[in-house]
């Protein structure tokens, strides 16, 4: 005899219907207009590096070990001199109310659920004061754009500072706007904006439309970039003169953590921790960028070497599970960063979505660790990868 259940009732029950990341994915684009999920979805070019960030991944074998008591695994790390639930941290991410009005709250409170850092965006829909208010408990850090306009710069970080966030993460990979052709075929403006033509694909997503029209316009909450599309707003912004040489007055006004997102080079990655950062970000911008970008997990090995033991050393780009997660510590990093991933489970099913994709990268990583013979998150060491 076969008993049927009725299940799916709460937001949180459908999405645990959701088995992987990619489930979480296909209802983001069922739930959100084209031009929206395609902003989030989509990467530089011909989107090559988004592809081969997944894919390196992917072609990481893992090598497990036996006979090594896996009755309790232990996911927790210390990042930064806090202890962590697990070495995964929620990326920056500019105008998160885009993909549902919840935005930055939601993210930052599934990662304070889950115990995890996440990383407030320059470009973010919500300011510092409003996510310190709304989501004290989060481990909050900031991330840091270099603006032409260095007092506003400035001004950014005094505020991530009064505002209790405990690390900055200076991303150095957007001198110049990416060649978003998605964006560009869309027609689509920041803060979002998209032509007429786009109605239809709008009103084809009801729930999001009336979500969004029933909020708070999205906006950027730090600055007032003037509008237009990706590139207009980053030329516009964005300093691509920026030399190492900015390291120093950042240092006088940020004493805490500072991090540095996007470094692919071992050269780089040395004269960084030669200037005194205290970790590095390996990291293509998920793609977003330089079309041609090195795959994460290939320049991963090399940044950790020429790093050496004692800098922090964070990855990320295409890490869509918890055996992911495990590969890129086997591999050397000491936390991953995930972008999409919440987002995916943002759009998807706003905050039980991103509860949910937290939830699949942690416990993901439990399984992985414990068929690998790793109880503790140190064990996950390179002769665990196979090639
Ligand atoms: C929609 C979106 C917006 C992003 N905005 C920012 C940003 O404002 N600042 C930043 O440093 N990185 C930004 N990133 C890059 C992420 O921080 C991260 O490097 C990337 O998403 C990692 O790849 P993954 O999405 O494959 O996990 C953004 C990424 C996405 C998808
Ligand atoms: C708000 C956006 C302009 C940010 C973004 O798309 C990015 O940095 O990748």
């Amino acid at each position: 005899m076969v008993r049927f259940e009725r299940v799916g009732r709460t937001p949180a029950e459908r999405m645990a219907r959701a088995h992987d990341i990619d489930d979480l994915r296909a209802r983001a684009r069922a739930a959100t207009p084209r031009p929206i999920f395609d902003f989030v979805d989509g990467g530089a070019g011909d989107e090559g590096a988004v592809h081969r960030n997944r894919a390196a991944f992917d072609a990481l074998q893992l090598v497990p070990r036996v006979l090594r008591d896996v009755s309790t695994i232990d996911t927790s790390t210390t990042l930064l001199g806090r202890r962590v639930a697990a070495p995964i941290v929620f990326a920056p991410i500019g105008l998160a109310r885009a993909a549902h009005p919840l935005g930055e709250i939601g993210l930052a409170r599934a990662a304070a659920r889950y115990g995890l850092p996440t990383v407030l965006s320059t470009m973010a829909s919500v300011s510092p004061e409003q996510l310190a208010r709304q989501v004290p408990e989060a481990d909050r850090w900031m991330q840091l754009y270099l603006w032409r306009d260095r007092d506003a710069s400035r001004a950014v970080v005094r505020r991530a500072a009064d505002a209790g966030f405990r690390a900055l993460m200076l991303t150095l990979d957007v001198p110049v706007a990416g060649n978003r052709l998605r964006d560009v075929r869309n027609g689509l403006g920041f803060p979002p904006s998209m032509p007429l033509r786009s109605a239809l694909r709008v009103a084809a997503k009801p729930a999001w439309a009336w979500r969004t029209l029933t909020h708070e316009p999205i906006r950027y909450a730090l600055t007032e970039t003037g509008g237009g599309d990706f590139v207009t707003q980053t030329d516009r912004t964005l300093d691509p003169s920026a030399t190492f040489a900015e390291l120093e007055w950042l240092r006088e006004v940020w004493p805490g953590p500072l991090l540095v997102k996007g470094v692919l080079d071992s050269r780089d990655a040395r004269r960084l921790v030669d200037a005194g950062v205290d970790g590095l970000v390996v990291s293509n911008h998920g793609g977003r960028q330089l079309e041609q970008a090195v795959a994460t997990a290939h320049a991963l090995p090399r940044v950790r070497e020429a790093a050496g033991d004692d800098t922090l050393v964070l990855v990320d780009g295409g890490i869509r599970s918890g055996a992911h997660v495990a590969a890129a510590l086997a591999l050397g990093a000491d936390a991953v960063l995930v972008g999409r991933p919440a987002m995916y489970g943002l759009m998807a099913g706003g905050q039980a979505g991103v509860d949910r994709a937290a939830e699949l990268l942690t416990s993901g990583l439990t399984r992985t660790m414990a068929l690998l013979g790793a109880a503790r998150v140190a064990e996950l060491e390179p002769g665990m990868i196979a090639n």
